[in-house]
């Protein structure tokens, strides 16, 4: 059988907590298969020169994890720069926050070059190769200048935005040619993959060859949806084990007299934070009953903090928390506990559990797992009700969650009143439903259709 080689930027670390949903759905899907884990040690070398990491191995399980390092220079064009400056914010609809500086783009080349003279000799003849994501979209094309013939499969898990807002990128046609060098590019969503046949027809004329085959820019390209899903059996394994049930009791005995909502996400702009907060004070003014009683546990958890737009949405959160509870709170009750750090993975499903409303509201996302492991939390006795942003990927497929939009404030105050005051029956039925969902879904299958759509896919 041939050996699988992940290629992502970010790895999971197994000394620290795996914030996102990338490395947590890899690491994942490696432990099932076995393989090659290849990408980023998350080391920012001083002294290092650029364009030239440093290649370690070492095994963790079945899985060799390979990583090099990067040097300052390379980060903050390669990382910082045109893959969370440029790339991150257009493919979230963010054209103001995109930041065109025209020297992160050589980073980006000679990061993605470097990444492919490290791993090919690393290779073996009937390897399968799966690289992931925005930062790696030329590698197979720097592979492939490099002699490379295996398979190579790509998966983006950030949204494909339409084709005039990708057009802003001063490399699109690049970037966009890049992905003709995968035997198959999987995306998110069927809006993802729409928007990039559209794409391709008005950039790059494409026409149809085949059941989602496309030609454009003299070579052909296989497209499908591939939504990405979590380990329920993991994830349930994971809430009944001791972490997890400490948590939910300790927040039960702690917030006995009120109904807990959460949100737990990276402090990024795409996920709608402030909006989300917003909303809940609005919740709190139009339906007084929630006052002493309705508390929101809002963790935010560090990320990408050398990026300018990340810290000014730190601070505007504060402001805002800072606002609600001063306006709001009382000496027995705070609206708002506002978390900047990151919670261990195995406390995650006890926050879950406890809290009658799980909150995934962004304004733009690939996917976002925390909608799905929020509802396999759930006791299914007694479920709590889901309210998710119909601009998540999720959305597509979780239709018995409460859709919310999240830049209406009003209905999402509303919809939340809905959700704390949903009946049992409700509750049961939208929550089964859901489980089927992901279930049928889960990263089990989202890793067979795509490998097996792999080796399909005509050369
Ligand atoms: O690696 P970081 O810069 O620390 O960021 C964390 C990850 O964020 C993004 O995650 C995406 O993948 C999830 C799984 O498919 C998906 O549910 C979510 O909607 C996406 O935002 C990013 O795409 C990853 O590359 C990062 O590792
Ligand atoms: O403090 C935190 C914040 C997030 N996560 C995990 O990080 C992942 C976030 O993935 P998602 O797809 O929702 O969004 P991303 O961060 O990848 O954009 C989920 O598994 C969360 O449970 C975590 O373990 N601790």
């Amino acid at each position: 059988m041939s050996r699988l080689v992940v290629i992502s930027n970010r790895i999971a670390d197994p000394r620290k907590p795996a914030a996102g949903g990338l490395a947590v759905a890899l690491g994942e899907t490696l432990s099932r298969t076995g393989g090659m884990w290849f990408g980023w040690s998350g080391t920012i070398t001083e002294d290092g020169v650029p364009g030239e990491g440093k290649l370690q191995t070492r095994q963790a399980g079945g899985v060799t994890l390979a990583t090099v390092d990067l040097c300052q220079e390379d980060h903050d064009s390669y990382y910082a720069g045109y893959s969370n400056s440029v790339l991150w914010p257009v493919f979230h609809y963010r054209l103001d926050l995109a930041d065109f500086n025209a020297g992160y783009i050589a980073g980006y080349r000679r990061v993605n070059q470097m990444f492919a003279r490290k791993l090919l000799p690393l290779l073996k003849d009937d390897d399968i190769l799966w690289v992931h994501d925005y930062h790696l979209i030329p590698l197979a094309a720097e592979l492939r200048a490099l002699g490379c013939k295996q398979r190579i499969g790509f998966f983006l898990h950030i949204p494909v935005p339409p084709p005039l807002i990708m057009a802003a990128i001063p490399q699109h046609e690049w970037l966009m040619r890049s992905l003709f060098a995968y035997d198959l590019v999987g995306l998110q969503s069927e809006a993802d993959v729409s928007h990039f046949t559209q794409y391709l027809r008005t950039e790059g004329g494409a026409e149809s060859v085949g059941p989602q085959r496309l030609r454009a820019f003299g070579g052909t390209v296989q497209v499908g949806a591939f939504p990405i899903g979590i380990d329920v059996d993991e994830f349930s394994r994971l809430t009944a084990a001791p972490d997890a049930v400490q948590t939910y009791e300790a927040m039960k005995n702690e917030y006995s007299r009120r109904r807990l909502l959460m949100g737990i996400d990276r402090l990024d702009y795409s996920k709608g934070i402030p909006q989300r907060v917003r909303a809940f004070r609005e919740l709190l003014a139009r339906y007084p009953e929630n006052q002493h009683s309705a508390t929101l546990i809002m963790i935010a958890s560090p990320t990408r903090d050398s990026v300018n737009a990340y810290a000014d949405l730190r601070h505007e959160l504060e402001g805002l928390c800072g606002a609600i509870n001063g306006d709001h709170g009382d000496l027995d009750w705070m609206p708002v506990r506002y978390i900047h750090r990151t919670v261990a993975r195995k406390r995650v499903p006890g926050l879950c559990r406890a809290s009658a409303v799980g909150l995934v509201t962004p304004l733009r996302d690939g996917m976002n797992l925390v909608a799905k492991e929020y509802v396999a939390a759930q006791d299914p006795e007694d479920p709590g009700v889901l309210v998710l942003s119909r601009f998540a990927g999720a959305a597509e497929q979780m239709k018995e969650a409460l859709l919310v939009n999240p830049y209406d404030t009003q209905g999402m105050a509303d919809c939340i009143q809905t959700a704390l005051r949903m009946p049992l029956a409700e509750r049961q039925q939208r929550h089964q439903a859901l489980m089927d969902r992901i279930r049928r879904h889960d990263i089990h299958w989202w890793r067979r259709t795509f490998l097996e759509a792999l080796e399909k896919a005509q050369d």
